[in-house]
């Protein structure tokens, strides 16, 4: 029996950063830069009104009052858009939309709503200072300085910002391409009714919408037989197409454990019993010239869930460039609101209902029950030493994929 520390240590030590590559700048939305992005042009590019107003010399409307406005003709309307160079003489004054380009002479803008209004000519009432309402090239962003750093992750911030500092496109670690599939003679494709002694492949449907929920390409390739050449011919077929490929089914003691009895002779897939529950039966290694990533997850789909958070999720965001503290994967804490046994000697994964911080037990435990998981919020980890928690003890939880709606 390994830890659930030294297995995920093998994955990690295994696992290498994508090769990265080109892609449009929103197609590279949560990918992680590859390479300093440098600013093409600065930002604002021109300096320009940051009100519906009026362009101004500050000094032609210093002495503006309420009782004593400052009237000034209105020699041209400035919208927004206008790309013509336009100059603003001593004594004058054009009507300027909010991000419009500033006249050349000008230094300030008065909103429209400390004037009248005026299209001919306008009376001023508040004085203005030079600089005020306006948005000068460059103050954001100065063009040609680094803007993101390599290892950024590209949000929809980030993508702004690169885009109208010019840059469409950005040199990004590709999102990692997951292969998933399931084994057994008992499932059928969801949508079917399962005849006796039958059930829907549903771990095949979670785990791709688990790695959609890390940000992951997923490709579901469904329930395979217990056969190991169909096996090994799927799985070699898939390989031109995978970053990583996850198996779940058939790595335990059973005589039909198909998974174990091909990838023990290909590869260097290694089979493990790893001290937590569920989801002790594991496999990990590489397999074909690419040297493909393959993780064998327990058929059991609460197994197969709690696996993925431990073991697939953490080596995915590694194969994306996504700097995280490999264990513990991003816990938050909790404290126990009932009390409860732990296996000694395993690293327990229990499904909670966090009720702000406080974690009771989601339901039956069981690594089949479906409906406990679906109502879980987070696995609460119960570290090996631990065998019994206390009402009000502190418990370190794993936030479940997919419940803030990734
Ligand atoms: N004698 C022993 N039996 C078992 C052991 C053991 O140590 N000795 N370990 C148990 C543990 S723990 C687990 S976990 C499971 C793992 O089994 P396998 O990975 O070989 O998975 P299967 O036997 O194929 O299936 C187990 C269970 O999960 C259901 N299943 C499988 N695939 C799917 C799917 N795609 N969608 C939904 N449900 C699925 C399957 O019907 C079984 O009920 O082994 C224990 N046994
Ligand atoms: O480890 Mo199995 O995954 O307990 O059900």
């Amino acid at each position: 029996m390994i830890s659930v520390e030294q297995h995920l240590d093998r994955i990690l030590r295994t696992v290498r950063v994508i090769r990265p590559f080109e892609q449009g700048v929103l197609d590279a939305q949560g990918c992680v830069l590859a390479e300093d992005v440098t600013a093409r042009g600065s930002l604002p590019g021109f300096t320009n009104s940051a009100m519906d107003g009026y362009a101004v010399r500050a000094l032609d409307v210093a002495g503006a009052t309420e009782d004593d406005p400052v009237v000034l003709p209105v020699v041209n309307d400035i919208a927004a858009g206008n790309t013509n160079a336009l100059s603003l003489a001593q004594g004058q004054t054009m009507r300027i939309m909010t991000g419009a380009p500033m006249p050349r002479g000008a230094d300030a803008v008065v909103p429209v709503e400390v004037t009248d209004g005026g299209v001919v000519r306008v009376a001023v009432r508040v004085p203005s200072v030079v600089g005020q309402h306006v948005r000068e090239v460059g103050e954001d962003v100065e063009q040609g300085t680094t803007i993101l750093r390599r290892g950024t992750l590209l949000g929809p911030g980030q993508i702004a910002l690169v885009a109208a500092a010019g840059v469409a496109r950005v040199k990004v670690v590709p999102r990692p391409r997951v292969v998933v599939l399931s084994t057994g003679d008992e499932l059928v494709d969801v949508g079917s009714t399962p005849g006796f002694g039958q059930i829907v492949d549903s771990n095949s449907l979670m785990l791709t919408a688990a790695v959609t929920s890390v940000g992951a390409t997923p490709y579901r390739v469904g329930g395979v037989p217990d056969d190991a050449r169909t096996l090994l011919d799927t799985l070699e077929g898939q390989l031109v197409r995978a970053d990583a490929i996850i198996t779940t089914g058939g790595v335990s003691m059973g005589a039909f454990d198909t998974v174990k009895e091909v990838l023990s002779r290909v590869g260097t897939v290694q089979f493990d019993k790893v001290a937590m529950r569920p989801g002790m039966p594991q496999g990990f290694g590489v397999l074909g010239d690419e040297q493909v990533p393959v993780f064998t997850l327990p058929g059991n789909p609460v197994s197969a869930l709690v696996s993925f958070h431990v073991f697939v999720a953490p080596a995915l965001r590694a194969m994306a460039g996504r700097p995280e503290p490999a264990f513990p994967p991003g816990y938050v804490p909790a404290v126990a609101a009932e009390a409860f046994s732990s296996i000694p000697g395993k690293m327990e994964f229990l499904r909670v209902v966090l009720d702000d911080d406080r974690a009771r037990l989601a339901g039956g435990q069981g690594s089949h029950m479906l409906g406990a998981l679906a109502a879980a919020d987070a696995l609460a980890v119960i570290p090996p030493e631990v065998t019994r928690v206390e009402v009000g003890d502190a418990l370190e939880c794993l936030p479940l994929l997919g419940r803030e709606g990734q």
